[in-house]
């Protein structure tokens, strides 16, 4: 828990806080940030977990809202010194329409922008995501690229579509004039894939694993890389941008971050077998099973399927024209922008993620649905 020694001042909101990701701000806030005196949870939906984080010096504010509903967000914003806006609606499946994707991800952000405006608050930090650039449909690799690597960036699907609308709405805010008359100091951070405990996919695919006898069978090419980040190095540049925005508004205000880590540079499935070879799941095959070309017939089927389905039930597998793009698509990042603006260092190494990761698979075992 916080140090009570220091001044226990600050009030930060983290929208989104009772996801993946969110709930790892939440909890790296609470311990890695002394100058907290209440932290605002705010969500659509709030987990039971919020209850327990009730004792401690901190005053936690669990708010269930909507960020579509811009009287909601200004209601939570209200008073904070520093918003972290990691809300939003993560479908690259097909769940929800694209309306609804840009509805959440888009004007929501732009409400939390006008709440901050409004209402005086300086510092907001936007979770925008390695898709603001790519992979671009075209399949262009990104092989080990920094924040300049000049890359052509084409979103067609919605969420990547979304998170780059939003992501140029909270960078172009930056400077502008708050309530007061200060300036709002604003700044993405764009993770790669995040993984660690509470992944819902490595979840479905623990699952799938285990249903299939403990295989998985491959289907990308161990050659492609594809960036990871670990849930609590992600969560702490969240928590160190927040700190240091404050201080350095000059130097990081307007600017965009990749998360990175030490997390080793594989295929997307040579990456997973990390986390579940361990947990009893062996991946089958060195080479794909199945040719590009049928992978891809049975994408577009799947996504045909979920077309005609969609009147009756939602069919929304894994595999879609554009997971299987992104998948077969390097995108690895190198960079150290984030540790010279704000002197950014992964907290957790490479073995303690994967050992913390594979330490709550290994907890679901025997609790497949
Ligand atoms: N998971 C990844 O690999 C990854 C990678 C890069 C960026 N991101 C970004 O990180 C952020 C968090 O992602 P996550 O993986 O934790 O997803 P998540 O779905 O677990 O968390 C998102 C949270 O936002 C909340 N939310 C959704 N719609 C809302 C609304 N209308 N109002 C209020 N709250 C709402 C959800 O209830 C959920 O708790 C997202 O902005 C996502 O785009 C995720
Ligand atoms: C073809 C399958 C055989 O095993 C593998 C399909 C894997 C895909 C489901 C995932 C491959 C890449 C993932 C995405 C990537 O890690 C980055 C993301 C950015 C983030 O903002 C949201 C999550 C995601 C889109 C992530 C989703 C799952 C993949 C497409």
């Amino acid at each position: 828990m916080a140090d009570t020694a220091q001044a226990q001042e600050l009030v930060y909101l983290v929208t989104g806080g009772c996801g993946f990701l969110g709930e790892h701000v939440v909890r790296m806030l609470l311990q890695r940030e002394p100058r907290l005196h209440e932290l605002r949870v705010f969500d659509l939906h709030l987990g039971p977990w919020l209850e327990e984080l009730q004792t401690g010096p901190v005053q936690v504010t669990a708010i269930q809202g909507d960020v579509t509903q811009a009287h909601e967000v200004a209601a939570a914003v209200a008073g904070a010194h520093v918003v972290i806006h990691t809300a939003g609606l993560v479908d690259v499946f097909g769940r929800a329409s694209s309306e609804t994707i840009h509805e959440v991800n888009v004007q929501g952000t732009q409400n939390v922008i006008d709440a901050c405006v409004q209402t005086g608050t300086q510092f907001l930090v936007y979770t925008s995501s390695m898709e603001v650039v790519g992979p671009n449909i075209k399949g262009h690799p990104f092989y080990r690229g920094d924040e300049d690597t000049p890359y052509e960036a084409v979103h067609k699907h919605p969420y990547p579509r979304s998170k780059a609308l939003a992501e140029q709405l909270v960078l172009e805010a930056n400077g502008r004039k708050v309530r007061g008359g200060r300036p709002l100091v604003t700044c993405a951070l764009r993770p790669t894939g995040i993984y660690g405990e509470g992944h819902q996919i490595m979840r479905d695919i623990f699952y799938q694993g285990q249903r299939l006898g403990g295989r998985l069978f491959r289907a990308i090419p161990a050659s492609v890389e594809h960036g990871r980040v670990y849930v609590g190095n992600v969560a702490w540049m969240h928590v160190l941008v927040a700190r240091e925005l404050q201080q350095r508004g000059a130097l990081m205000g307007g600017q965009a971050y990749f998360c990175y880590d030490s997390s080793p540079y594989k295929s997307y499935e040579d990456f997973n077998m990390e986390i579940l070879g361990p947990c009893g799941l062996r991946l089958v095959g060195t080479r794909p099973l199945l040719p590009y070309w049928l992978l891809m017939f049975l994408a577009v089927l799947n996504a045909l399927l979920q077309w005609l389905l969609r009147p009756l039930l939602l069919y929304a597998p894994l595999l879609n024209p554009y997971t299987l793009a992104m998948a077969n698509t390097t995108f690895t990042v190198s960079t150290n922008k984030a540790q010279r603006h704000f002197g950014y260092e992964p907290l957790f190494s490479w073995e303690d993620s994967r050992t913390r990761t594979i330490g709550w698979v290994r907890a679901m075992d025997g609790s497949a649905p």
